[in-house]
């Protein structure tokens, strides 16, 4: 569903992404981790049209990315940024039914207003629908901006959710709710490529991991084959432990005490 063919993306001189290939299929989350500045975000905003490719082709849906109109991709493509303030206040409900935007022209329609409610529902922010956004918690902020970009998609045989570091300044319950809904909308067919800095997150909960390092991928595939120490320790210069969750059969990283012992900030 979402076919990346050799892309490469440079602003000038500097090669931001250079010869990145990888799929992903419906019902798959993919994780994208790496160091700061690896070219995670450049290559979000190449899978979302915000900008193009300087080579190389993506494929949403079988067809060019660039074929696609801004209005069209919105109808089944939904991204939540990294960062969400608001400067107007706006009531929850209302944040919520902005992600239908796309599906109506001047006023909501029963199916829009059934999304909504249905979208409130499931992320668990019914409770605070008539609350001022601006007033929430960054967790709960957080809970209601996936809530309005799942709204956007909801229904959408295919949908594609692109989440630019979501769990970002949350505690490990919303951290925990924010992967599962990601994890449950993979479930029923989504296709969901998230950025995160958590490896053992990604590890939980993505059914493949992308490993960035300068803007090339050094290892894509299923956790168990990618999150090893070697992986962790090209991408961020760190040695790690690795242990294997047997219940929810992923491997887990921990830093080794040995290489933090040696380090030294100067
Ligand atoms: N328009 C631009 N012009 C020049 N350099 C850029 C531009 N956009 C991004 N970069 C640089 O490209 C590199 C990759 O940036 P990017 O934001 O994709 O990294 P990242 O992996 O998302 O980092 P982080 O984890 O810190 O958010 C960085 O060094 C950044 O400064």
């Amino acid at each position: 569903m979402i076919e990346v063919r050799n892309i490469h993306y440079s602003v000038g001189p500097l090669k931001l992404i250079e010869n990145v290939s990888f799929d992903v299929q419906p019902g798959e989350l993919l994780a994208i981790i790496g160091a700061n500045g690896a070219g995670k975000s450049t290559l979000l905003k190449l899978l979302c049209k915000e900008i193009a490719p300087t080579e190389g082709k993506i494929y949403l849906r079988e067809q060019p990315i660039e074929t696609y109109k801004l209005d069209v991709l919105a109808k089944f493509r939904a991204v939540l940024a990294q960062i969400n303030t608001l400067s107007v206040s706006f009531k929850v409900h209302e944040l919520v039914m902005m992600g239908r935007y796309p599906h109506f022209v001047n006023k909501p329609g029963e199916e829009d207003v059934q999304i909504v409610k249905t979208v409130m529902e499931e992320t668990g922010i019914t409770g605070f629908a008539n609350r001022d956004y601006n007033t929430l918690s960054g967790g709960e902020q957080q809970r209601v901006q996936l809530a309005r970009v799942i709204a956007q998609i909801y229904g959408q045989p295919k949908g594609l959710l692109f989440l630019d570091e979501p769990t970002n300044g949350l505690d490990l319950l919303y951290q925990q709710q924010i992967l599962s809904l990601a994890r449950g909308l993979a479930n029923r067919g989504y296709c969901v490529v998230s950025i995160l800095h958590d490896i053992n997150f990604a590890s939980r909960y993505a059914d493949k991991v992308m490993i960035l390092k300068k803007g090339k991928r050094i290892a894509f595939g299923v956790p168990r084959e990618v999150v090893t120490s070697e992986n962790i320790h090209e991408a961020f210069n760190i040695q790690v432990r690795l242990f294997h969750d047997e219940e929810f059969k992923c491997p887990l990283v921990i830093p080794s005490m040995a290489l933090s012992e040696q380090t030294t900030i100067k």
